[in-house]
């Protein structure tokens, strides 16, 4: 098995001493700024001004300019878009990293695919979550967290694992467990579970699902509860205790039909396409073409996200979510903590 990291095995004192300027105030950014505030270190946010400046001073946090925090500070994670990284890094980041300070990520993305290139004199690491940000947050305050993954890209100093795992402590991660991996693993795994399982995978196989009952002529309501709101409830299951404990919970009938239909549905040929697109992740077309399309001002995306949006899937959820006031909770929770650009 793999070595664990966890509370017990980390020494976080190197850290304390330090600042941490956490560069973007979003999904990742008020999760880490908070977290390591929490956890006794000393944070500084660096933002743009504009809605997410605004939050973080709201929360309590010391807010500059991204060029002020990253000048202040020893330790500089950046949490901005991964398509912004290059421009904000060169402007207003690289003139401030000077000798022994620690430049670090939470994906791996504009290091592996060369768009961001560290002089040779500071650390270079990654800590990446493996959940989304506004659960980083969520965890933490309750006691929990998110497992996490570590890996150092540059060590200038020496000492750039041993602050790798204190920074982990600080968002919660060893917890949970951290473990330790390399950018490029970190980059193609993360990117390949995204697309193909977590949320495309996902979220096509919801809509296909939703999508063939309604055009038998069910009810949308129930399509709906069907196949998206009961997902979460059957994948808390696994997230407890793996396929069995689900398996455990739903009659026989529901295994039955599970193990009889699920490989029609999600055949060999699904695995074939998923290892065309790991295909596309490794060799760098999937970040060719990412890259390609924020340089056009995103026009594929752009029209995918409208229709997407318009789909019955999400009138019909929104309704029927109106009426569930524990589901409005959270959303106003999410929506409480996150501050984004309008983009996500
Ligand atoms: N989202 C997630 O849960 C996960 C993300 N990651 C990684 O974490 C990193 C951050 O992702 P994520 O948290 O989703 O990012 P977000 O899209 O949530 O980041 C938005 C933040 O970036 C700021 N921002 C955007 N453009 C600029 C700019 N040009 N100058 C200054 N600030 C800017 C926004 O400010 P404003 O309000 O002014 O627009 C906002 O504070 C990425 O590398 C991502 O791959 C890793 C694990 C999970
Ligand atoms: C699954 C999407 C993710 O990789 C994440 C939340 O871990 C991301 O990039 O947001
Ligand atoms: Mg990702
Ligand atoms: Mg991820």
């Amino acid at each position: 098995m793999a070595k664990m990291y966890y509370n017990g095995d980390i020494n976080e004192g190197l850290l304390k001493d330090k600042t941490i300027a956490i560069i973007g105030y979003g999904s990742q950014g008020h999760a880490h700024a908070q977290n390591l505030k929490d956890s006794g270190f000393n944070v500084v946010v660096g933002i743009r001004e504009g809605k997410s400046f605004d939050q973080a001073k709201e929360d309590g946090l010391e807010v500059y300019s991204v060029k002020e925090a990253a000048e202040k500070a020893e330790v500089i994670m950046i949490l901005l878009p991964d398509e912004r990284q290059k421009a904000v890094y060169e402007a207003e980041i690289a003139p401030a990293l000077t000798a022994g300070k620690s430049l670090v990520f939470a994906h791996g993305f504009n290091v592996h695919f060369d768009q961001i290139v560290p002089p040779a004199d500071v650390d270079v690491f990654l800590v990446a979550p493996k959940g989304p940000g506004h659960l980083v947050r969520r965890t933490y305050e309750s006691g929990a967290g998110v497992p996490g993954l570590f890996a150092v890209y540059q060590d200038a100093t020496g000492n750039a694992k041993e602050t790798a795992l204190a920074y982990a402590k600080g968002i919660g991660a060893a917890r949970a467990g951290v473990l330790e991996t390399t950018f490029k693993e970190e980059t193609e795994t993360d990117l390949f579970g995204e697309q193909a399982v977590l949320c495309g995978g996902t979220t096509a196989l919801v809509k296909a699902g939703f999508e063939t009952l309604v055009e038998a002529g069910y009810q949308p309501e129930l399509a709906y509860f069907e196949t998206l709101h009961e997902l979460k409830l059957i994948v808390d299951l696994m997230y407890e205790g793996g396929l069995s404990t689900m398996r455990y919970s739903i009659s026989d009938t529901a295994e039955w039909g599970d193990f009889v239909s699920g490989p029609r549905i999600i055949d060999a040929s699904v695995k074939d396409r998923m290892k065309e697109v790991l295909t596309d992740i490794q060799n760098g077309k999937f970040a060719k073409e990412w890259i390609e399309e924020n340089a056009t001002n995103r026009p594929k995306y752009n029209a995918i996200k409208k229709a997407e949006a318009e789909h019955q899937i999400e009138t019909v959820g929104e309704k029927l979510r109106e009426m569930m006031p524990f589901i409005n909770e959270g959303k106003k929770q999410v929506k409480k903590e996150v501050v984004t650009s309008g983009q996500n």
